[in-house]
C-alpha cells in the first residue's frame, strides 16, 4: 500500500475530472486517462485477490475517435466485470489524490480483501497511439499492489476476454495464447466447412473493413491458419487511414452506407469490424446499386435458426432463445416468434445485460442490432457425446460450438460462424437478406438543458414513464402511421437522448421520429433550435 502512495503521484489526477464507469468503461480523451489506468490497474488486482482468479484489463475506446481512448475491465469466465464493481471503478476513478488510499482501503474493507493473496492480471491495448503509454499506467497499478502481470500488448477485446477465460478454466476453454485462440478457431472453421461441398473461390471470399484498427491486424495474422477457406480481402487496415474514420461497424450501421476504401462488387459479401473487433456488421450493394445491411438482428435470426435447426436433428431437446434490446428491428422479432417459433426475450441496451439474459436459457443468442453479440451455451462435449457422436448434427454442433467465442461479442470469430453457416447452407447474401425483410427506421438524438436522465423508462427501455405526458403522445403519434412502433431513452456513453421510430416507409419512419424527437424537445427542455423534419 505504501508503494502505491509513491506511485500514485506519478499519475495524479486532474482536479476537478470526474468520470463514470459506463456502459463499456471509461472512455474520453486520452489526455484525461493516466491516472484512471493506473487506479484500474490497482482495482483490477483487488478484484484478482477477491476471487482468486486471473482478471482481464483492456485499453480500448472501441468505436470512438483515434483521439479517445478508454478502459474494460474482465471478471473470471471473461465476462464483463460485476455491476458492484463498476461502482468501486467510478469511486476509485474520481478519488482526489490525497484520498486514493483511503478509498483504497475502504474497497479493501468492504469486500474483506486477503491482500496477503497473489494477484494476477492480464493487460491488453488496440492500436491508438495513446494505448502504449496508457497500457503501461496499468500495468504500474498492478505491480504496485505487487500483482503478477502478463502483458498480452495489441490484441482484441474478445481476444482478451478469451485468455482470461482459458487462464481461469485452466486450459479447458483453450490455451491463453493468440496462437491458442487461432488454432482453436480456424480448427473449428475447417471441421465446419468440410461440410459444404463444391465451393467454389467466388463463395470463399469475403470483403473486410479492418476499421483501420486491431481487428485487421488480428485477421493478417490468423489468414494462414484459415488454409484458403476463406480468403479475405481486407481493406482499412490501418496502413494509411485513420481508425474508425469514415470506416468501421458503427459508421456503417449509424449512416446505412458501405464504408470509404471498399472496392466492392455487385453482391458481394463484405463485412466491417469494429476498433477492437467486438462488433461485426455484414452488408453488400445489388445490381442497382442499393446498399444492403445485415446487421445484429439479421446475425442473430441466421445464427438460432441454424442451431435450432442441429439441435432438432441431433435429438436434443434443448432450449434456445434470441436475446434482443428494443433496438431489435420488429421484422426479426416477428419472423423469430412468428415463423421460427424461437422464445424472443427484450432486455435493456449493453451487453452486459443481453449476456445475462441469454444465460437463462440452454442456449441464448444474443445480439444487440448494431453487431454486437455472441451465443452462450450449456451444450458442452458430455452432452454431446451422449447423442449418437457419429451424427451430423452432433459434430457440426461441436463444431460450432468450438468456434463461438462465448465470453463476449468477437467480430472473428462471429464472421467465421456466419461464414460458415452461409457455406453449409450453401446461402449467398441475398439469400440470408432475404430472410426478412427489415421495417424501414430512424434513430435520432436530441440534446436536453437538463440530465438526460429526466426521461426515465421502463419495460425494457420501451416505455417512458417520465416525462408526465411523453408517453401518451408517443402512443398518439406511433396509432397515425402503419407497423409503427417508437420509443426514447437517455444514451448511456454520449449526453443526448436516443429517440428510435420503425414503420412501414422510410418516409413514415423519418416523420415518425422527428415528432417523437419534437415531443422529447418540447417535454424534456431540449436546448438549441427545434429538432427539423428530416425532408
Ligand atoms: C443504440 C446503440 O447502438 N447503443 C449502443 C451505445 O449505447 P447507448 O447507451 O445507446 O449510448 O453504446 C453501447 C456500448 O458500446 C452499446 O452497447 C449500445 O448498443
Ligand atoms: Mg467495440
Amino acid at each position: 500500500i505504501e508503494l502505491v502512495s509513491q506511485k500514485s503521484k506519478l499519475h495524479p489526477k486532474p482536479e476537478g475530472l470526474t468520470l463514470q464507469y459506463g456502459t463499456a468503461g471509461f472512455r474520453t480523451h486520452a489526455k484525461h486517462l493516466d491516472h484512471i489506468m493506473f487506479r484500474m490497474g490497482l482495482l483490477a488486482t483487488l478484484r484478482s485477490k477477491k476471487t482468486k482468479s486471473t482478471i482481464g484489463v483492456m485499453v480500448t475506446a472501441s468505436h470512438n475517435p483515434e483521439e479517445d481512448n478508454g478502459v474494460k475491465l474482465i471478471d473470471p469466465m471473461g465476462e464483463m466485470v460485476t455491476a458492484a464493481w463498476e461502482g468501486y471503478a467510478t469511486q476509485l476513478a474520481n478519488a482526489e489524490q490525497d484520498s486514493l488510499l483511503k478509498e483504497l482501503k475502504d474497497i479493501i474493507k468492504k469486500e474483506d480483501i486477503d491482500m496477503s493473496e497473489p494477484a494476477s492480471v492480464y493487460v491488453g491495448k488496440d492500436t491508438r497511439p495513446s494505448s502504449a503509454s496508457l497500457s503501461q499506467a496499468v500495468l504500474d497499478g498492478v505491480s504496485s499492489l505487487g500483482g503478477k502481470t502478463h502483458d498480452y500488448g495489441l490484441v482484441t477485446t474478445p481476444q482478451l476476454h478469451y485468455m482470461v477465460c482459458c487462464c481461469n478454466t485452466h486450459g479447458c476453454y483453450g490455451s491463453p495464447t493468440v496462437e491458442g485462440y487461432y488454432q482453436k478457431l480456424s480448427q473449428a472453421f475447417l471441421q465446419l466447412t468440410q461440410n459444404a461441398l463444391n465451393r467454389t473461390d467466388d463463395q470463399k471470399r469475403l470483403l473486410v473493413d479492418g476499421a483501420n484498427g486491431i481487428g485487421a491486424l488480428k485477421m493478417r495474422e490468423m489468414e494462414p491458419f484459415l488454409r484458403s477457406e476463406l480468403q479475405v480481402v481486407l481493406s482499412n487496415d490501418g496502413s494509411s487511414g485513420k481508425l474508425n474514420h469514415m470506416c468501421g461497424a458503427d459508421y456503417v450501421k449509424v449512416q446505412q452506407k458501405a464504408p470509404q476504401g471498399m472496392n466492392m462488387g455487385v453482391g458481394e459479401r463484405c463485412c466491417s469490424f469494429d476498433g477492437d473487433a467486438d462488433r461485426i456488421v455484414y452488408y453488400y450493394t445489388d445490381s442497382k446499386g442499393c446498399f444492403h445491411l445485415l446487421d445484429g438482428d439479421k446475425i442473430a435470426t441466421l445464427i438460432s435458426t441454424y442451431l435450432k435447426e442441429l439441435l432438432t436433428q441431433a435429438g436434443l431437446n434443448l432450449q434456445i432463445a434470441v436475446v434482443q434490446t428494443a433496438y431489435a428491428n420488429g421484422s426479426s422479432t416477428r419472423y423469430l416468434e412468428d415463423v421460427m417459433k424461437v422464445t424472443v426475450c427484450c432486455t435493456k441496451t449493453g451487453v452486459k445485460h443481453l449476456h445475462h439474459a441469454a444465460q437463462e436459457y440452454d442456449i441464448g443468442v444474443y445480439f444487440e442490432a448494431n453487431g454486437h453479440g455472441t451465443v452462450s451455451s450449456l451444450l458442452n462435449n458430455a452432452i454431446l457425446q451422449r447423442q449418437s457422436p457419429g451424427k451430423r448434427a452432433v459434430k457440426l454442433l461441436e463444431s460450432t460450438i468450438n468456434l463461438i467465442n462465448q465470453t463476449v461479442g468477437d467480430a472473428i470469430s462471429d464472421m467465421l460462424v456466419i461464414e460458415a453457416v452461409l457455406a453449409i447452407r450453401g446461402m449467398s447474401a441475398q439469400d440470408w437478406d432475404a430472410i426478412y425483410t427489415d421495417l424501414p427506421n430512424r434513430q435520432l438524438k436530441v440534446t436536453v438543458c437538463a440530465d438526460r436522465r429526466v426521461i426515465d423508462t421502463t419495460d425494457a427501455e420501451r416505455r417512458a414513464v417520465s416525462p408526465e405526458g411523453l408517453q401518451d403522445t408517443i402512443d398518439t403519434l406511433v396509432k397515425k402511421y402503419k407497423s409503427a412502433r417508437s420509443f426514447v431513452r437517455p444514451s448511456g456513453t454520449e449526453d443526448v437522448v436516443r429517440v428510435y421510430a420503425e414503420a412501414d416507409t422510410q418516409e413514415s419512419a423519418d416523420s415518425l421520429a422527428h415528432e417523437v424527437s419534437l415531443a422529447v424537445y418540447r417535454l424534456a427542455g431540449g436546448i438549441g433550435d427545434e429538432p427539423k423534419p428530416l425532408h
